[in-house]
């Protein structure tokens, strides 16, 4: 399997003065999913952000290195960057549904995506876009393509978001808190549609999430995070039967009902 991604002594601060990540490093393949948990404020989102190239107001590189299919993302010109930015690698937030354009169509915003990164057809593009939303589990895709984005649930809209996210078909997507804002059914089925994703697509994902159990359900690998360190990072089932550091067992603790829970309660 090929290195997707290789993290290296990733350093960020904010001009705060928190020093939000810490000497961050971690690799992942193609195709992995790895899942990030820790406390609020722990850098879950500093992370992903920085991988992105896309760090909020204040916050600017410290030291260390991300390496993206073998290139350094600092080595990139602007231009490239931002190509390679949703469509190589996208991003979805726990509210990305809610930054849809209230007042354009779906279909119209999503075909407008697909061919800013694809030289295809209208009449393709709404093919494509019905195929994703239908792989989301929306049902009517053809349908939706003609509401506004104020017809539709908010599990529907965050859906949209993912699937539109996801068309230009990235090597890696970064996924903040991607269901927390959805009722727990919702939950269920688009984690289960991005296993699905990986599955057919071999796409890499990064999942934060706040949830231990979550990443232990999807993820190949888990990162634990506490003021901005990666204090542990390993696969998902070591993580869970023989944690090394304290707050991974306290986190573990929260969750009795994990298989192979270290303390066996
Ligand atoms: N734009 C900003 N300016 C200044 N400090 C910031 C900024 N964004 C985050 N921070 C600080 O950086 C640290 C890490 O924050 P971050 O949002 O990455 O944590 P998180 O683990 O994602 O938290 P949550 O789970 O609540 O989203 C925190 O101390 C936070 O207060």
């Amino acid at each position: 399997m090929s290195v997707l991604l290789g993290v290296d002594r990733l350093s960020v601060t904010y001009k705060s003065g928190t020093p939000a990540l810490q000497n961050v490093s971690f690799a992942m393949n193609a195709g992995e999913i790895v899942g990030i948990v820790g406390e609020s404020g722990s850098g879950k989102s500093t992370l992903l952000r920085a991988l992105l190239g896309m760090l909020s107001d204040g916050g600017q590189y410290a030291g260390g290195d991300i390496v993206f299919q073998g290139k350094s993302i600092f080595s990139h010109s602007q231009g490239d960057w931002s190509h390679i930015r949703g469509k190589r690698m996208a991003m979805v937030f726990q509210d990305s549904g809610a930054y849809l354009n209230p007042i354009r169509k779906v279909g119209s915003q999503y075909i407008e995506a697909i061919r800013t990164h694809f030289n295809i057809s209208k009449k393709a593009a709404h093919a494509m876009a019905v195929d994703m939303l239908s792989q989301m589990g929306l049902d009517e895709p053809d349908r939706m393509m003609n509401m506004y984005p104020g017809q539709l649930s908010g599990g529907m809209k965050q859906r949209t978001a993912i699937a539109m996210a996801v068309t230009m078909e990235p090597e890696l997507l970064l996924a903040d808190e991607p269901t927390s804002a959805l009722d727990v059914t919702t939950q269920v089925e688009v984690m289960k549609r991005l296993t699905d994703l990986r599955a057919r697509q071999g796409t890499g994902m990064i999942i934060v999430t706040h949830n231990i159990a979550v990443a232990a359900h999807m993820a190949d690998h888990i990162g634990v995070m506490q003021h901005g360190a990666l204090v542990e990072f390993g696969q998902t089932s070591k993580i869970i039967t023989d944690p090394r550091h304290e707050y991974t067992r306290r986190l573990l603790d929260a969750v009795p009902e994990l298989e192979g829970n270290a303390n066996g309660k």
